[in-house]
């Protein structure tokens, strides 16, 4: 489709009401007043939700920046084919369900391989879909920069997606300073999420592995050493607390995606080195359940504990990839009565966790915000 090139963006519609989708969309619309953010899902019940007060997932100052653009310029809808077909003369939505559909599975192919053959396949995928009057453009915009909320990438195809690049940076150049905007091939932007979750995650792995095995072997405090070793700018401060094991949507999978990419790439040795990274997470919480088992005099049969905390982090209502899960899993098998509670962990999660401890413990029910 000829398109004028720079023509502003003046709508987007993002695929999938979660915890990347809202944030994002949520951000845009009130950082781009001019552009209307129609968040679509699958599922309706998330979609009501989302148009509800009771909102599905927790993140701070989230619900007040949905509070401030829901129905001005934020949608939430379960219309895969209004939001765009309706209001925009081009562009993806512009035609039927097929295009919509073929663009859902082209973004979520979680089977892909690897995270770097996603793009290329997407756009395959779109680009056989093609009609006349609309064409697909695949870039990478990968959000991994949490702490670096200042900064963006975007990338586009390597020989292709230009202009598509040129018209997605002034939308995050309301709000990020120009030179903190990065644009960069897609294989450079892919690799760069990857490597650094990877290397956060090997810090964290190694934050807990502190030889010889924190401070419980030889007397020294973890707490103090993580000070006195991150006062090393070079090393710096942050990612050097001693937890049960990294955790989240991210982490594992990124690092794994690293591995599988070495492996792809006849790098055996790199590969099992990024590998352990994953392998001693898990030793980490074994072991950390191990102690329990150990400290209640070797056996947790019959016993009833309490988990304070589900979510795999604190300030959120994610439980994915949460340690907390394979320790409780470790205690269930060990014949252990648990009880667990989490005041952000919320909706279905929430269920599933009351029903479990429900199931496996006869303690009361904590009243909301009466745990810790
Ligand atoms: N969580 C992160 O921090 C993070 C960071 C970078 C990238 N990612 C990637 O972003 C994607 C989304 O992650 P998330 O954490 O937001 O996941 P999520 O599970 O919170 O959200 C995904 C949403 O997509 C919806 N969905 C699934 N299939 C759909 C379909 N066919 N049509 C419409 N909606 C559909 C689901 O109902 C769900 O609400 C994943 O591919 C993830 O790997 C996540
Ligand atoms: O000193 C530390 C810091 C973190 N963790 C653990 O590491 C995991 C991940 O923490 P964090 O990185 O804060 O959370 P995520 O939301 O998973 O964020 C990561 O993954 C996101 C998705 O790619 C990116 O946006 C972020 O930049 C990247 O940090 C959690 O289980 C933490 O408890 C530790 O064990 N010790």
């Amino acid at each position: 489709h000829a398109r004028p090139p720079h023509q502003p963006i003046r709508r987007i519609c993002c695929i999938g009401a979660g915890y990347v989708g809202v944030p994002s969309s949520a951000v845009i619309a009130s950082k781009c007043p001019d552009i209307d953010v129609t968040v679509v899902d699958i599922s309706a019940a998330k979609v009501a939700a989302w148009n509800s007060d009771r909102h599905p997932l927790y993140e701070p100052g989230l619900s007040e920046l949905i509070s401030q653009t829901r129905g001005v310029n934020l949608h939430f809808s379960c219309d895969m084919i209004g939001p765009l077909e309706a209001r925009s003369p081009y562009g993806l939505g512009q035609g039927k369900a097929a295009d919509l559909t073929t663009l859902e599975a082209a973004a979520r192919l979680r089977k892909a391989p690897c995270q770097f053959e996603l793009p290329r396949a997407s756009a395959t995928i779109l680009r056989a879909n093609e009609r006349p009057g609309v064409r697909h453009t695949v870039l990478s915009n990968p959000e991994f920069l949490a702490r670096a909320p200042l900064c963006r990438i975007c990338s586009g195809l390597i020989d292709e997606g230009q202009e598509a690049v040129q018209r997605l940076v002034p939308v995050y150049a309301r709000w990020v300073p120009k030179e903190r905007l990065v644009t960069m091939n897609l294989w450079s932007s892919e690799l760069s999420k990857l490597v650094a979750n990877a290397m956060l995650a090997q810090r964290a792995s190694a934050a807990s592995m502190r030889p010889p095995q924190s401070g419980e072997a030889t007397g020294a405090d973890v707490s103090e050493v993580a000070l006195a070793v991150g006062a090393d700018s070079r090393i710096g401060p942050r990612f050097l607390c001693a937890s049960l094991g990294f955790g989240g949507s991210c982490f594992q999978k990124d690092v794994l995606n690293l591995v599988y990419l070495c492996e792809c790439l006849n790098l055996p040795e790199v590969a099992r080195y990024w590998e352990s990274v994953v392998t001693l997470n898990q030793y980490q919480k074994y072991r950390f359940a191990d102690k329990i088992i150990v400290d209640l005099f070797n056996t947790v049969k019959g016993k009833r504990i309490a988990v304070l905390g589900f979510a795999f982090k604190k300030d959120t209502g994610d439980t994915r990839e949460s340690p907390a899960i394979d320790v409780c899993r470790r205690l269930i098998d060990e014949g252990a009565l648990l009880r667990v509670y989490d005041p952000k962990v919320c909706w279905r999660g929430s269920l599933l966790i009351y029903v479990l401890s429900f199931l496996l413990s006869s303690w009361p029910l904590p009243s909301r915000g009466s745990a810790p």
